[in-house]
């Protein structure tokens, strides 16, 4: 039941400050049906309060927020009900099951009150390993398994957006390929996700467009290809462009320098009186 609307998900103006310091400043954006859209920045550009914001989590400063054409400040109930939120941190109930979360997450969307799981929960449980831990106490989870029964709780209501918080950090390598799968395959079926990273793999495999974030403010967006000609990047790797696009570039001289350092330490270079 969204409203007709082409968008998604609609930033317009979007600011959050704390006291005089702008952490959000300004940021518009619209996220189309089945697509996965990228934010991308340095530490404390505003990614996470961006995204607090959308989840109704915190309220913004000014500026408005459309999701499915339904406005998060004034109709929070509707946009969260066609929202699947996960967060950075996965905080979670240690004194439920991981069988009891999700049936606890199911019963807060609206259905027939009978805390039915839907069937997907058992082929997200079974792909992420979890199916023997379902019935242990969350409390006995590691970060992965816990960011795991998140990830379940979220895919098996099938909401039409996505909106996720550095997805893949603490996941192994297996999981972060699963993941990375599902994702892909639910934005081909229409669902829209929303991902900050700060793997520029993620990024350029991932997103079908991206949006560079410096001090609350979107410095550049497009897709790859379209930033690539924006930062007149010649090697075309993202992180270049992301290093040029955020001020950074000089980085790469830091990094080449330690390379090449005297001390040899990040090279791994014969120490003067070592071994032949
Ligand atoms: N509750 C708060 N009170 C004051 N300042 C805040 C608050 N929350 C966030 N900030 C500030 O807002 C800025 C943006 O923080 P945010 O967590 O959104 O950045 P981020 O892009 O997600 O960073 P990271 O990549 O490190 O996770 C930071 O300078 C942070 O210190």
């Amino acid at each position: 039941m969204t409203a007709i609307n082409d968008h998604m998900l609609e930033l317009r103006d979007l600011t959050k400050s704390f006291g005089t310091f702008h952490a959000v400043d300004g940021v518009s954006l619209t996220l189309g049906k089945g697509e996965i859209y990228g934010f991308l920045g340095p530490n404390g550009a505003g990614k996470t309060t961006t995204i607090k914001m959308m989840a109704g989590l915190l309220l913004p400063t000014s500026g408005e927020m459309l999701i499915g054409g339904f406005n998060m400040v004034k109709e929070p109930i509707r946009c969260k009900a066609i929202t699947g939120y996960i967060p950075d941190r996965p905080f979670l109930y240690e004194k439920l099951t991981g069988d009891e979360y999700l049936r606890f997450i199911s019963s807060l969307y609206p259905g027939d009150g009978a805390w039915p799981l839907p069937e997907a929960a058992d082929d997200y449980l079974e792909l992420f390993d979890l199916t023997e831990w379902r019935h242990h106490l969350i409390e006995g989870y590691s970060h992965g398994m816990r960011q795991k029964l998140i990830m379940t709780s979220v895919l098996m209501l099938d909401q039409p957006l996505i909106i996720v918080d550095e997805p893949m950090v603490g996941l192994d390598p297996k999981s972060a390929r699963i993941v990375k799968e599902l994702f892909k395959k639910k934005a081909e079926e229409g669902t829209s996700i929303f991902l900050s990273t700060h793997s520029m793999e993620i990024a350029e495999e991932l997103c079908d467009r991206i949006a560079i974030l410096v001090n609350g403010k979107i410095r550049a967006t497009g897709t790859v290809e379209e930033l690539r000609a924006l930062a007149k990047a010649g090697s075309g790797h993202l992180e270049d462009i992301f290093l040029e696009l955020t001020g950074a570039f000089e980085l790469q001289e830091v990094i080449k320098a330690l390379r090449t350092g005297p001390r040899g330490v990040v090279t791994g270079n014969k120490q003067p009186g070592g071994p032949a």
